[in-house]
């Protein structure tokens, strides 16, 4: 897919990753709807990527995932205003041990609702164009984090669901490809809450666990994680797959088909 002029949605785009995401795709020709319920900073980014983009190359709506309403409204005034959208990016993110279930209901299903807005405006049965979607999980996707298992939860559903997605989507023959990016940590605002008894609650007196394995992995910088976002993005022959990044270097995950796991007669 080549990027120039093509429209795409980042969720959780005022800082952090989403930003770095927005910036890349800009970078490279496309337009962009940035997505975030922190208003203020968000249209400081929006302003930062005008100067440097020109003005019609970006948006921004103040936009809470968790709300099925106002996300689907801020989708379609994006529709609206650029005519299509072909990328969307599932980004927005928070680690909230304590209201474990907001943190299921922005980790998770505000990716469900990303993902079924995305694929009813892009998949060509509805005469839609096709596209691609990026749903961000994390390397706690894949293994778990003892420190945080409501994250950890939500981002195993993350892949699951959206492998599962994918699968269905190249059946039905949507034209939407859906990937998964998995990245160990990365330096964000994100990994403040190791240090916020207020977010981890009980698991705050093991916070050593994630802090041994930040040790061990390695802090990578957002840019370093959106350029391995633009190539799988890029990369037409992915779908259904996850990409782990990490300060080594990137990886797709091998899952195993389900008659490929080891089982002894019963
Ligand atoms: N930083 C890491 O180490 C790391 C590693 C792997 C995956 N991730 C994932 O990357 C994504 C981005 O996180 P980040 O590290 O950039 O953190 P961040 O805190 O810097 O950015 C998260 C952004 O999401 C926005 N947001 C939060 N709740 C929202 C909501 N309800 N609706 C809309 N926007 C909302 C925030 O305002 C913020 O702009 C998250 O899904 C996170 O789980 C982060
Ligand atoms: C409160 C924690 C917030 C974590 C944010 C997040 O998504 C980061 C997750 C990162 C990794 C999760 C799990 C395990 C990492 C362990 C080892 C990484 C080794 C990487 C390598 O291969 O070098």
């Amino acid at each position: 897919m080549a990027l120039d002029g093509k429209v795409a949605v980042v969720t959780g785009a005022a800082q952090g990753l989403g930003k770095a995401f927005a910036e890349i795709l800009l970078q490279n020709g496309a337009k962009v709807a940035l997505l975030d319920v922190n208003e203020k900073e968000g249209k400081s980014t929006k302003a930062a990527f005008e100067a440097e983009f020109g003005a019609s190359r970006t948006l921004f709506h103040v936009c809470d995932v968790s709300s099925e309403e106002v996300f689907k409204d801020a989708f379609q005034k994006t529709v609206q205003h650029f005519g299509r959208v072909d990328i969307f990016c599932n980004n927005a993110g928070i680690t909230n041990e304590v209201s474990w279930e907001k943190t299921i209901e922005i980790n998770l299903k505000g990716v469900v609702r990303g993902t079924y807005m995305a694929l009813e405006h892009m998949k060509t049965e509805n005469g839609g164009g096709g596209g691609v979607i990026i749903n961000v999980a994390s390397m706690a996707g894949v293994v778990h984090l003892a420190g945080a298992p409501i994250y950890t939860a939500t981002k195993h559903a993350v892949v699951g669901f959206s492998r599962a997605m994918a699968e269905f989507s190249a059946a039905a023959g949507y034209g939407v490809r859906i990937c998964m990016l998995c990245p160990a940590f990365v330096r964000t605002d994100i990994l403040n809450a190791l240090k916020e008894k207020d977010k981890l609650g009980e698991f705050f007196r093991l916070k050593h666990l994630t802090e041994n394995l930040l040790d061990v992995a390695g802090l990578m910088e957002t840019s370093d994680v959106a350029k391995v976002f633009l190539q799988m993005l890029l990369d037409d022959s992915k779908n259904g797959a996850a990409l782990l990044v990490t300060p080594r270097g990137a990886a797709y995950v091998d899952f195993p088909a389900a008659n490929e796991i080891p089982c002894s007669p019963l």
